[in-house]
């Protein structure tokens, strides 16, 4: 049989209900879905929404759960969603830095407990979806693995101790070129630009050169080089980025602040 024919979304805010979004977009059928949150104002057509565990426990229809509340909420929410965890329910979560020996732990009784973690363009059905897993079998996993690639690319990380740093990298990332877009306007602003056509040139550029590089037969290195005409403006600029290798040491330094803060929320959850 296939698998996660009912899929209930606990917590179902900015990156649950992005992720909901993004399969309704794919044509999924909205009855496969229900929602157990109860501050959310409603649900989008079509999906039920349960405000408590127990109207969810009574309709017990899922066979699969979606985490999608915060980290911190884990201890505690853990033992009141027992009887929604139990036997034949694989756990999907999306819980940045939480392991799958604690999942095991808060969630002992289900078939599978599964670390997902996508951005929010899987509203757009654009995200990279980084998938580690315990206790699918083979057939379940190819069907995780489709089912999640409605919502981007999905792959499958063979080392969970990369799982903090793929989240840096994949899940907080679109935070990280929301930055750089706001800073380039601001730099054309300080230089003499107005700021609305500012922010739209940043913009309008940064989605032409994402989607040209996504398409493209050659690395982003390359296409930088190609931008720079011999001779030209360009190449000024890139050498401003790669003086003593600036802007990789600030990445460097801003994937490793936010990879760390992955094994602390872990580390605060035992
Ligand atoms: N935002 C992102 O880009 C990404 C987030 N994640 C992960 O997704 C998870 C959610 O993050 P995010 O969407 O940003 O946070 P949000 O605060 O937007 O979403 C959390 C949701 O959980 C709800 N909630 C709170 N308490 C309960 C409860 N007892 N039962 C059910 N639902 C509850 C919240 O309701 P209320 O607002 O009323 O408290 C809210 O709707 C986190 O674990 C995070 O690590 C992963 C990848 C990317
Ligand atoms: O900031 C966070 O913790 C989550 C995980 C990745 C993106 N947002």
């Amino acid at each position: 049989m296939a698998h996660i024919q009912q899929l209930l979304i606990i917590g179902c805010g900015n990156m649950g209900g992005a992720m909901l979004a993004g399969w309704l977009a794919a044509g999924i059928d909205p009855a496969r879905f229900a929602i157990l949150d109860p501050g959310l104002e409603r649900a989008p057509q079509g999906v039920v929404l349960y405000r408590d565990v127990a109207e969810a426990e009574a309709a017990g229809a899922h066979d699969a759960v979606l985490l999608g509340f915060k980290p911190q909420q884990l201890g505690k929410l853990a033992p009141g969603l027992r009887g929604l965890t139990g036997n034949g329910i694989e756990i999907y979560s999306l819980l940045a830095g939480l392991t799958i020996a604690q999942l095991k732990t808060a969630f002992p009784s289900a078939d599978a407990h599964i670390r997902v973690m996508p951005n929010l363009a899987a509203r757009i059905n654009k995200s990279p979806i980084i998938l580690f897993e315990d206790g699918l079998g083979t057939q379940a996993k190819s069907s995780a693995f489709a089912f999640f690639e409605h919502l981007g690319t999905a792959l499958w990380l063979d080392n969970e101790a990369k799982f903090d740093l793929v989240t840096a990298l994949a899940g907080s990332g679109p935070g990280f070129v929301y930055r750089f877009i706001d800073a380039l306007a601001e730099a054309a602003v300080n230089l003499g630009l107005e700021q609305v056509q500012a922010t739209s040139l940043a913009l309008s550029m940064v989605e032409g050169a994402s989607s040209l590089a996504a398409n493209a037969d050659a690395s982003p290195g390359i296409l930088a080089d190609r931008v720079a005409s011999p001779g030209g403006m360009t190449r000024e600029g890139l050498n401003v980025l790669d003086a003593d290798k600036a802007l990789v040491k600030l990445l460097t330094r801003t994937l490793k602040a936010t990879a760390d803060k992955g094994a602390q929320l872990s580390a605060e959850a035992d």
